[in-house]
């Protein structure tokens, strides 16, 4: 595979890769280095394995996949205690090796290197030469809605900085809620002479009852290990309006993990209704946007989908 090849492969799903020339030259690298950083939170679920989908491909374009369990981001969020975050971390962990990261994925817990004074030492200069509002400004999607924001919310986007400076990382992966933090990374690492990663970020999917995101705490995702039985509940009762495309979350998934790995979606239908059929990503936007697929046979077939595709994670999950 050429580099245009390789390029589009990467732009493939996403929103935006800041940028494509800087990209050529680090795919002119012998192992590039691509990480996410995750706070640990209570599920992995549907929205976090957008970003597990790039890195999966990253990683079969030769780069080096570090995967950040950012425990110390967790507690500056007030996500619970660093005891309670380190066991979530290990949940989650076993979760991503379930995605079918290879073995040569490295997993990085932010407290085994975040207290370092090299590290430490970057976060001060940095936040000498970063505006409060500036800080402030990119935790907006980021942090919970506070009245009265800590100190630890301006600390947050510049430890996400100097973790890129200190994993060494190539490329910066996120959903497009990080955007703020990582344009701030990009200038604020150049400032302190570090080098400046390619920022890619894809789409954030919906939650199960149409809210802009899916997320644990909201109680709104299918996560990666959910028995078939939550499965099933959970899609039977998820928002998904009659004709509409747009924000509708059974379309997205289908568009985000059905499309990529299948050429067409097959729906089981009784006679009575039409039959089976198995629609392309097209055809699927035109019957449903016509009103020629009722939601229950569009979300049965994300269902039928989704356990299978997540089969090999509950199993992984059952046996370690
Ligand atoms: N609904 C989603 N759709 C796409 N990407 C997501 C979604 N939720 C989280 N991510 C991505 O996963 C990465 C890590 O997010 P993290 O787990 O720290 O987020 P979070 O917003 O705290 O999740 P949650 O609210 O579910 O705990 C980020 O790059 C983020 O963009």
């Amino acid at each position: 595979m050429n580099i245009e090849e390789k390029i589009q492969l990467i732009e493939e799903g996403t929103l935006e890769v800041i940028d494509t020339e800087e990209l050529k030259e680090v795919l002119a690298k012998k192992e590039p280095i691509a990480y996410t950083g995750y706070e640990p939170s209570g599920k992995i679920h549907l929205g976090h394995a957008v970003t597990v989908q790039k890195l999966k491909q990253l990683q079969k374009l030769g780069f080096k996949i570090k995967i950040l369990l950012a425990d110390y981001h967790a507690f500056l969020n007030g996500k619970g205690t660093i005891e309670e975050i380190a066991e979530t971390a290990e949940y989650n962990k076993k979760c991503f090796q379930a995605l079918g990261l290879d073995e040569k994925t490295e997993y990085i817990y932010g407290s085994s290197f975040q207290l370092e004074p090299d590290y430490t030492d970057k976060v001060y200069q940095l936040a000498t030469m970063t505006t409060l509002k500036r800080a402030r400004r990119s935790m907006d999607q980021v942090s919970r809605a506070d009245d009265n924001p800590k100190v630890a919310s301006v600390i947050y986007p510049i430890m996400q900085t100097v973790d890129m400076a200190a994993l060494k990382v190539d490329i910066a992966l996120g959903g497009m809620e990080q955007r703020k933090i990582q344009m701030l990374a990009r200038e604020n690492l150049e400032k302190i002479g570090e080098n400046v990663p390619i920022c890619i970020h894809t789409p954030l999917l919906h939650g199960l009852d149409g809210d802009a995101k899916m997320s644990s705490s909201k109680g709104n995702y299918i996560a990666v290990d959910d028995s078939i039985k939550d499965i099933t509940k959970k899609i039977n009762k998820s928002y998904c309006p009659q004709g509409e495309i747009k924000g509708n979350p059974m379309i997205e998934i289908a568009e985000t993990f059905v499309y990529p790995n299948e050429e067409k979606l097959l729906i089981k239908r009784p006679e009575k209704f039409g039959g089976d059929i198995e629609l392309t990503h097209d055809e699927l936007i035109k019957e449903f946007s016509e009103g020629n697929l009722h939601p229950m046979d569009l979300k049965n077939g994300i269902k039928d989908f989704l356990i299978e595709f997540f089969a090999p994670v509950r199993e992984y999950m059952e046996e370690n």
